[in-house]
């Protein structure tokens, strides 16, 4: 199906057609679209050369001509998008050599592989590694791709006498003469089929409020986000144009995030749920290039679009390295999205989880998670005194291969519904009737309980029993009693030689889990006192 025209779009922001089976040249408008930051034509059946007034889009970031039959040579006009930091373009007829693409400082993800490309990998685009570019007959410094052949100077054999000079000069005039006859003729033929095609086929066309709107984004698949994140997708290549009503796509990106996906990359994910809680459901989502985030899908948020807004912008800003990234969000009316980095695990899950042994949790690695969250809620903490997280809990610290700890979800309590007294975790401290509104006292409450939790093994939730014995108390109740042993994870006496470390923590935990919030430590204290014990 050919696209003949993108209409009068000028403010679009955001061209994704990808998988939807398009032919035939890029519509000469394309070069219109001035504001245009992203173009995904990946996968479809579009040939020819790239037209010369695509390179006046000079607003590009990121351009995927990926998987198409584009062909002649790679323009180093593409020198004029001097803003682009991605650019795929394998999987084409694209032929000659490589131009130096000296004038994209920004570029940091490239690939031209599987294309009919010869001759040396210039020193601009050295930096990429071989699989960039693989399936040409390319030579340089890229990785393990050969060295390019050199001519020895010195060797008087190879130069070349002026009649041989004058025999090539003359010989590639003629050459140079027949492929201009070639071309002109099928520019004639291509013409031709050209009007044939207006005449005769129907161009794929964007419904009429997409063409008319100032909006900045169509994204031309099926993108019902209940098909998608539950893993099925549409790719019946139906050209259903969607536009999202605000900035790129719609999604807004911290940090670097941009570089790495795109709303449409995460609809078109396959995805897993890890979990429904009362905040939503959680899903991981796999998106091309091995790049794996979670997705936070969010539901009872109690906000407006502006309070949200603002809310999740503050908690973008923030970063440290013992807290989870937010790399972006999506506020639509039906549909609220918060997209963090994937870690491996959490701690829920290795305390807990059926498939793990805890016999990797040894007294070292517990006490390095106690001391990363501690650090990480202490710096949120420091940044003013109505800054909480507001949902600690086990399967809020997530954790790295070597068991690094990061506290995510941290503010997003604040932007959803309280929860009702029935549904609160063995982790509220008693002073909590709404969960929106938790003390920096409540956060070091929940704290306290995964210190217990550590010590212990024993999940907090579970513990709670119908007489109202949640895990701090029944450990208070141990420890009253001088049976304090017995309140250590049977695993960690077992494999350990560490009481005394292990009494200093629990006497820690308890002080942070005390009824009275005012009698609990700050977090700048705990963290203190968890190095000290631990130095
Ligand atoms: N960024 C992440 N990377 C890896 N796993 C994650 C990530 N965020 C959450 N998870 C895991 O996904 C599962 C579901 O998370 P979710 O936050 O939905 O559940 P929850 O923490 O039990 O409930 P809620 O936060 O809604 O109160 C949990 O096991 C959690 O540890």
């Amino acid at each position: 199906m050919p696209l003949n025209s993108i209409g009068n779009l000028s403010e679009l922001r955001t061209l994704s057609l990808r998988r939807n089976s398009l032919s035939g040249f890029l519509p000469s408008d394309l070069g219109s679209c001035t504001e245009l930051r992203i173009l995904n034509l990946e996968s479809n059946n579009f040939s020819g050369a790239i037209p010369s007034n695509f390179f006046n889009l000079n607003n590009l970031l990121r351009v995927s001509f990926s998987g198409n039959r584009f062909s002649g040579e790679i323009s180093d006009g593409f020198n004029n998008l001097t803003m682009l930091k991605i650019l795929y373009l394998e999987n084409n007829n694209f032929s000659g050599s490589l131009p130096d693409l000296k004038k994209l400082s920004q570029l940091n993800q490239f690939n031209v592989s599987f294309n009919r490309l010869s001759g040396s990998i210039p020193s601009s685009l050295g930096k990429f590694l071989a699989p960039s570019f693989l399936g040409n007959s390319l030579c340089g410094p890229a990785g393990s791709l050969g060295p390019c052949p050199t001519n020895n100077p010195t060797n008087q054999s190879d130069k070349l006498s002026s009649g041989a000079i004058a025999g090539i000069v003359i010989g590639s005039v003629i050459g140079l003469f027949l492929v201009l006859l070639v071309l002109f003729m099928l520019l004639r033929i291509c013409r031709s089929k050209k009007s044939f095609r207006q005449v005769n086929v129907s161009p794929v066309r964007l419904p009429e409020n997409q063409l008319l709107s100032s909006h900045s984004t169509i994204v031309a698949e099926n993108h019902d986000i209940e098909n998608v994140v539950s893993g099925r997708k549409d790719t019946k290549g139906i050209v259903r144009g969607k536009v999202c009503d605000d900035r790129t796509d719609g999604m807004v990106f911290f940090g670097e995030s941009f570089e790495l996906f795109i709303l449409e990359d995460l609809l078109m994910a396959s995805a897993e749920v890890l979990g429904k809680g009362f905040f939503g459901t959680t899903y991981k989502a796999y998106l091309d290039r091995n790049v794996e985030v979670v997705v936070k899908r969010l539901k009872n948020v109690c906000v407006s679009e502006k309070e949200f807004r603002r809310k999740v912008e503050e908690l973008g800003a923030i970063g440290h390295g013992n807290l989870v990234p937010l790399r972006a969000y999506y506020y639509g009316r039906d549909e609220k999205l918060i997209v963090y980095d994937s870690m491996p695990t959490s701690l829920s899950a290795v305390l807990h989880g059926e498939k793990v042994s805890k016999e990797a949790l040894t007294w070292v690695i517990r006490s390095r998670i106690a001391q990363g969250v501690a650090t990480g809620l202490e710096y949120l903490h420091s940044l003013g005194p109505k800054v909480t997280h507001g949902n600690i809990k086990s399967s809020n610290i997530l954790l790295t291969e070597y068991y690094d700890a990061y506290v995510s979800e941290f503010g997003i309590a604040q932007l959803i519904s309280s929860i009702s007294n029935a549904k609160m975790t063995g982790y509220c401290a008693p002073e909590v009737t709404d969960t929106r509104n938790v003390s920096q006292e409540a956060d070091i409450y929940s704290f306290g309980t995964i210190l217990l939790e550590l010590l212990t093994g024993k999940n907090p939730n579970s513990v709670i029993n119908e007489e109202g014995i949640d895990l701090p108390k029944w450990v208070k109740s141990i420890v009253k009693e001088r049976w304090t042993i017995q309140v250590f994870d049977p695993e960690l006496i077992r494999l350990e030689n560490s009481e005394e470390q292990m009494v200093s923590l629990l006497h820690l935990a308890i002080s942070c889990t005390s009824q009275h919030p005012e009698r609990r430590p700050p977090m700048a204290d705990i963290t203190r006192r968890i190095k000290e014990i631990f130095r």
